[in-house]
């Protein structure tokens, strides 16, 4: 009887054991799998939609981003990306419900792309850029009947319109500027942050964290960014933009009243009739055409980089400058420092030249080089890919690009290594559209965010760690001290 009750006493405890460790590993296993099934499930995504009416084109962005991560830097990524077709809004002056109509197609796909069940509470914004700037200085009684029809379009959409705007210069720089540190994730780190250089087709920016105490209050703003404080430098050139800097050089040229123009910038062997009123109908072009009989020039190519460089020049002035040091044009401007990213036609001239990445000298000799191919060459190598006005200004857009940054931003042999011409970062694009979202919907904190003790997938892993630990301590335990079975008890006899 006592042998009987001592084999008892084992068995007794072995199968408590065993209901225990099944027990344990049961909630442990669930516990598990809710933690990794129900994540999908609570993951929501939040989307936003930003028009940006530039010059030249355009474009809408959608970017999307967690619903419980928004104030975390970087979160926020670009879904899609739809170019508007047609030219840029301003170019509807005499046709302001063409604007609004423009935007339609992008619309309708933007309403394919995000769940309808979010459609109303997605802020849709539209913001205008020099392009706009400039019909406001020349007519600004179009320029309000475009954004009233952009206005009137957008706010008939399912989205939650927020306004259509004329952004400033000093903003477009600013949100370019944040737009490529969020996405580099540099804010708040002790790194520092890049500069950003945005080339449009009407303006250009020049944006970065200066190390001297920056001279004019203009050019200066302030933000304090995921517990950092910043003070950058920015400036926007109005007319800087390559399409309106051509014309400024055309106009330069064409001074001398002549119908011939024998243009450097241009390949040997170009030749196309152009009028005279697409040069001079800019408010950028302060000059009027002085003989208005005649309509026409021909405007030829000679492909000479050196004279080509020397003909840009002409657009800086230089002369000119009553703070300690400008950029051109009587522009306060600190020396440069520190990296920066070149975006927008920057990149997409530089790209198309295969001129990234290289040494400034490089850069020029290769650059010298594309210049005097002659034209039916270069036709021949990339007519069928590239569209023909912008294969014909290349060779301008690239002299003007180096120039710009050699001698109107005093970048030099050694600072041009720090400079990158990017399109995308992360799989969003480098430009002011994220930044201007990130700052209206209140994105980007002013102080770091607590970050979680762990992330998600930490989370699990301590789990599945920690109930494989508890098996094996379990058995461990079960083997050596108590030997206790999950069988039955004629077994262990
Ligand atoms: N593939 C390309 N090659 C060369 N230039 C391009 C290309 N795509 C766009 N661009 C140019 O980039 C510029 C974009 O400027 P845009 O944003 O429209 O003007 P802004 O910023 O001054 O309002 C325009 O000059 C346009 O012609
Ligand atoms: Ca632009």
């Amino acid at each position: 009887m006592a042998e009987q009750r001592e084999m008892k006493a084992p068995w007794h405890s072995g199968k408590m054991l065993c209901v225990a460790i099944f027990f344990i590993a049961a909630v442990i296993t669930l516990v598990a799998i809710s933690v990794v099934q129900n994540k999908p499930i609570q993951q929501k995504y939040k989307y936003g939609i930003v028009l940006d009416a530039g010059s030249s084109h355009t474009a809408l962005y959608i970017y999307e981003w967690p619903a419980e991560k928004e104030n975390n830097t970087g979160m926020v990524r670009q879904r899609h990306y739809c170019p508007v077709k047609g030219k840029g809004i301003s170019s509807y002056a005499h046709n302001s419900s063409g604007a609004g109509l423009s935007l339609m197609h992008c619309i309708e796909e933007a309403k394919r792309k995000i769940d309808p069940a979010k459609h109303k509470e997605t802020p849709v914004y539209l913001g205008a850029t020099a392009g706009m700037r400039l019909l406001m200085e020349q007519d600004p009684k179009s320029a309000e009947k475009v954004l009233s029809s952009v206005k009137d379009t957008l706010s008939k959409t399912p989205f939650d319109f927020q306004g259509a705007r004329i952004i400033t210069g000093q903003q477009e720089g600013a949100f370019g500027w944040i737009t490529v540190n969020y996405l580099g994730e540099n804010f708040g780190k002790a790194a520092g942050t890049m500069g950003a250089l945005d080339l449009g087709g009407a303006s250009t920016q020049i944006t970065f964290v200066s190390n001297q105490p920056i001279e004019s209050p203009d050019n200066s703003m302030d933000f304090r960014l995921y517990g950092s404080d910043y003070q950058v430098y920015t400036h926007s050139f109005l007319c800087y933009g390559k399409d309106q800097v051509l014309k400024l050089a055309l106009e330069k040229q064409l001074q001398s009243g002549e119908t011939l123009l024998q243009d450097p910038c241009f390949h040997q062997g170009y030749s196309q009739d152009k009028q005279f009123k697409d040069v001079f109908d800019t408010p950028c072009v302060k000059t009027i055409n002085k003989d208005d009989s005649k309509e026409n020039f021909t405007h030829n190519g000679t492909g000479d980089f050196a004279q080509c460089q020397s003909s840009i020049q002409k657009v800086f002035n230089f002369s000119q400058c009553t703070s300690s040091r400008c950029s051109f044009n009587g522009v306060y401007q600190p020396p440069v420092v520190g990296t920066f990213g070149a975006f927008s036609a920057y990149y997409f001239v530089m790209n198309f030249l295969n001129l990234t990445g290289q040494s400034l000298e490089d850069t020029k000799r290769n650059l010298a080089d594309y210049c005097k191919t002659p034209w039916n060459e270069i036709k021949q190598r990339y007519g069928e890919r590239v569209k023909e006005k912008y294969l014909s200004e290349y060779c301008f857009s690239g002299t003007y690009i180096l120039t710009l940054l050699e001698n109107g931003y005093n970048f030099t042999e050694d600072t041009w290594r720090d400079i990158t011409f990017i399109d995308k970062i992360e799989g969003s694009s480098a430009g002011w559209t994220l930044g201007y979202m990130l700052n209206l919907t209140n994105m980007i904190p002013a102080e770091a965010p607590d970050t979680p003790l762990m992330t998600h997938g930490g989370f699990v892993i301590l789990i599945l760690f920690l109930s494989i630990f508890l098996l094996v301590l379990l058995f461990l335990g079960h083997r050596f001290l108590g030997r206790p079975s999950c069988s039955s008890p004629k077994d262990i006899v």
